[in-house]
């Protein structure tokens, strides 16, 4: 450890002053804990002891039931003073760990007024010393600690609730502390200590993203912080760091809002599950539960519901990647852009119209092959009702009509057959049931009646009761409307276009083959709700979508129906469109209209801090636009292209790399295919000589280590070392793909390797042969 600073040992001193304090009370906090551990332990044992209980007269029993009230909640009080404790106590742990990251020196100007200058020491929350009457560290969150985010020493200030602080910033100064020891320290000048981003950022990736409070650059501060927006829209270069600004956000607005705000109101969806373990620890590492998480997929299945597969956008782009061959392709593709588009969803909107009017499609109510309602009548029935009444409730009217019929019928089937058949096959725990409920009735009424008959009665209406269950429960879902059917008619009955006559003809077929293409399933989804009514959302406050940019226009359409009351923030980067259906990118605007009238602001973030500079340079020539992106300045060894001839030169030569990384003591090294045949191959080929997972779609983490991975699925994370497995020609040529490589590329943050199977790909001309070494095998 060097001591660069002459303020070195005082404030070591101050470390372990405040660490001291900090280790106090945590010990006498844990001592209160114990106890109300002990009293809930006790209030639990003696629960029904402290509880007058008394049964006998209507007053005794409405008082024991006060009583047991009572003492329930006394009970749940203690539970929640336990949990806050202990969420108190791991705070307290890890400021005894690292108190804190910054140092603000700010002088006050109070009405023209100097005041003494305050030093302001900030981690990832506050600690206030009673005895002394100071806050020893404050929260990144609290007004005051913007300013160590917002400005370099020289004029500052900050905003609160009364009004706008200002002053002199006289010194800022950053930490680096483990385990109670000042690692570096630095006054920083400009931005927030480039040294400190650099130390940051040089160190090894992890199977598990970290925090970034320590060192939020400014523009990313303005993204936490925003307060105003109901639709915040981010559009940075890869990693800019949209997702780190988006999870410090949610802490953030925790905290801003925490008498308000739970992280259960808060949902993200993210690009898939392996995503969502990723980024699991960074709010519970800086004290906060972590949010509701989802994948849009997750959502549509959940919404489509029964016997219909969903196809995923993984498996889409496998058919996009490898089928380009195949019939029929061209015509997906077309289909698969206008219907994420919003024409598509005005033809939508239009269709219901004529089906308030007619044509929509209804399923026999049935029971055993018998039909108790037919369609016929269904339809006749729901289209007797007034046509002005929305559909939504017309269907629920039809909906109390069949239930109706329904409990007719059971009526009309006790005497049947069949049912003294299944009257004998009922279990033990039916006869008692009937049994108990015949004790029941004789003990109300004195009459005697033919308890034979009586048993008979009630166990076929229990048998049928039963049986005819899920049928209730389909009613009350809507089954008896065939929205698929409906859905399917919208691609044969009405007059489309001659343009779309083909995409028409392949949906019905897939859809016939009962799986809902990924490109049908969000209009799907979305007509359903247009017939059955739409289930809004209400108790989500904050919506954010990462990696916005794989969103069609549809999708956000849809997602701002469902959340009207939420605000939105979404983050993504145009460059990495690789899904067909967002191929020419959801621009700002259309997106912003969606939500036209509230207040939108954009942010765009053009500095990106995952790849040393070397890699940066190189990335940021695959594309086609030239982009301003600007790599942050950390030094780094030149990305390798190797041009090989042969599948056995292939291999040694990566073998050959991973080998140099690992001396170099690089912990996670992604060897990226293009798609998951190819990891399947690979993966065979390397798996006897080197210790390799493969990851799936499927695949919910992974850890430290060598891991094979399709393209697509490494969005949103990254590597210590990144090898493109195939770089050539064959693979990576067509406009679409582009992207493909470039998001693959911008995975790795120190290292970067290209091994190319014959003639190298394209996208590689438009490079300044500077920006990067061509080696030969073995080299
Ligand atoms: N202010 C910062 N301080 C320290 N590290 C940062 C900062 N901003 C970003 N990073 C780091 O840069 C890397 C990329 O960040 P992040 O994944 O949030 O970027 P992104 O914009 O979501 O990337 P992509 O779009 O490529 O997935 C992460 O390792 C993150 O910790």
């Amino acid at each position: 450890m060097k001591k660069n600073h002459p303020e070195w040992n005082q404030e070591q001193d101050r470390v372990e002053r405040v660490t001291e304090k900090v280790r106090k009370k945590d010990q006498s906090l844990s001592e209160e804990a114990g106890g109300v551990r002990s009293e809930i332990v006790d209030i639990r044992n003696r629960f029904w002891e402290d509880v007058s209980v008394n049964f006998e007269g209507p007053d005794d029993a409405i008082e024991t039931a006060a009583s047991m009230k009572q003492q329930a909640e006394v009970l749940s009080e203690r539970e929640r003073s336990h949990r806050l404790m202990h969420k108190q106590g791991k705070i307290l742990r890890r400021l005894q760990d690292n108190p804190y990251f910054g140092r603000i020196d700010f002088r006050e100007t109070e009405g023209g007024v100097t005041q003494e200058t305050e030093a302001i020491y900030i981690g990832i929350a506050s600690f206030y010393d009673d005895e002394i009457d100071e806050f020893l560290i404050y929260d990144w969150r609290a007004p005051i600690s913007s300013m160590y985010y917002d400005y370099t020493p020289g004029p500052a200030g900050y905003q609160t609730l009364d009004g706008r602080i200002s002053g002199d910033m006289e010194l800022k100064r950053q930490f680096l502390i483990r385990r109670g020891q000042i690692q570096s320290m630095f006054d920083t000048g400009v931005t927030i200590g480039d040294e400190l981003l650099q130390e940051v950022l040089g160190r090894n990736s992890d199977s598990q993203m970290k925090s970034i409070v320590g060192t939020i650059q400014r523009e990313q501060n303005q993204i936490i912080r925003d307060e105003k927006s109901k639709l915040l829209i981010v559009q940075g270069a890869a990693g800019s760091g949209k997702t780190s600004a988006a999870l410090q956000r949610v802490a953030y607005l925790l905290y801003r809002h925490r008498d308000t705000l739970s992280a259960d109101q808060i949902l993200l969806f993210s690009p898939n599950a392996m995503f969502n373990s990723y980024i699991a620890t960074v709010l519970p590492d800086l004290g906060e539960e972590n949010m509701q998480q989802t994948t849009f997929q997750e959502y549509l299945e959940h919404q489509v519901g029964g016997d219909l597969e969903v196809e995923d956008p993984f498996s889409l782009m496998e058919y996009t990647l490898s089928q380009t061959n195949q019939a029929g392709y061209q015509t997906r593709m077309a289909g698969i852009r206008w219907k994420a588009s919003m024409s598509f969803l005005e033809l939508m909107e239009q269709y219901m119209e004529q089906l308030g009017q007619k044509d929509l499609q209804f399923q026999d109510l049935a029971f055993r092959d018998q039909i108790i309602v037919s369609k016929s009548d269904i339809e006749k029935h729901f289209y007797a009702y007034e046509r002005k009444l929305p559909i939504p409730n017309r269907l629920k009217l039809t909906a109390e009509w069949l239930q109706k019929q329904l409990r007719q019928f059971e009526v009309s089937e006790r005497k049947a057959d069949w049912v003294d058949e299944e009257i004998e096959l009922l279990d033990n725990e039916a006869y008692y049931r009937v049994h108990q409920r015949l004790q029941k009735e004789k003990g109300f009424t004195d009459s005697t009646f033919d308890d034979f008959d009586r048993e008979r009665t009630l166990l076929a209406q229990l048998l049928l009761r039963d049986l005819t269950k899920p049928l209730r429960k389909g009613i009350e879902n809507f089954t008896f409307v065939d929205a698929l059917g409906t859905y399917r008619q919208l691609f044969t009955k009405r007059e489309l276009s001659s343009k779309f006559q083909d995409i028409a003809e392949q949906t019905v077929e897939r859809l016939d083959s009962k799986t809902l293409p990924y490109e049908d399933a969000t209009p799907y989804v979305y007509f359903k709700a247009l017939l059955q009514g739409f289930q809004i959302n209400t108790k989500i406050r904050h919506v954010f979508i990462d990696e916005s940019q794989d969103y069609s226009l549809f999708q956000y359409a849809f997602l701002r129906r469902l959340f009207p009351r939420s605000k939105m923030t979404i983050l993504g980067d145009l460059n990495q469109s690789i899904y067909a259906h967002t191929e020419d990118g959801v621009g700002f605007e259309p997106i912003s209209a969606l939500f036209e009238g509230e207040h939108i602001e954009k942010f765009v973030l053009t500095k990106s801090y995952r790849s040393t500079k070397q890699i940066g340079e190189f990335t940021q020539q695959l594309l086609n636009g030239g982009e301003k992106i600007e790599p942050f300045d950390r030094p780094g060894r030149l990305p390798t292209l190797t041009q090989v001839s042969d599948e056995q030169e292939h291999h040694q030569q990566i073998y050959q790399w991973i080998t140099e990384l690992q001396e170099r003591g690089h912990k996670s090294i992604a060897i990226i295919c293009k798609d998951h045949q190819e990891c399947e191959q690979v993966f065979e080929k390397l798996q006897d000589e080197i210790p390799v997972s493969l990851i799936k779609k499927a695949t919910l983490s992974f850890a430290q280590g060598i891991i094979i991975i399709p393209t697509y699925l490494s969005k949103g994370i990254e590597f210590d070392a990144v090898i493109l497995y195939d770089a050539s020609d064959r693979c990576y040529h067509r406009d679409e793909e582009r992207k493909l490589f470039y998001t693959a590329c911008t995975r790795a943050m120190h290292e970067l390797y290209l091994c190319s199977l014959g003639e190298v790909s394209r996208f590689l001309a438009g490079v300044n042969k500077d920006l990067y070494k061509r080696s030969h095998c073995n080299e």
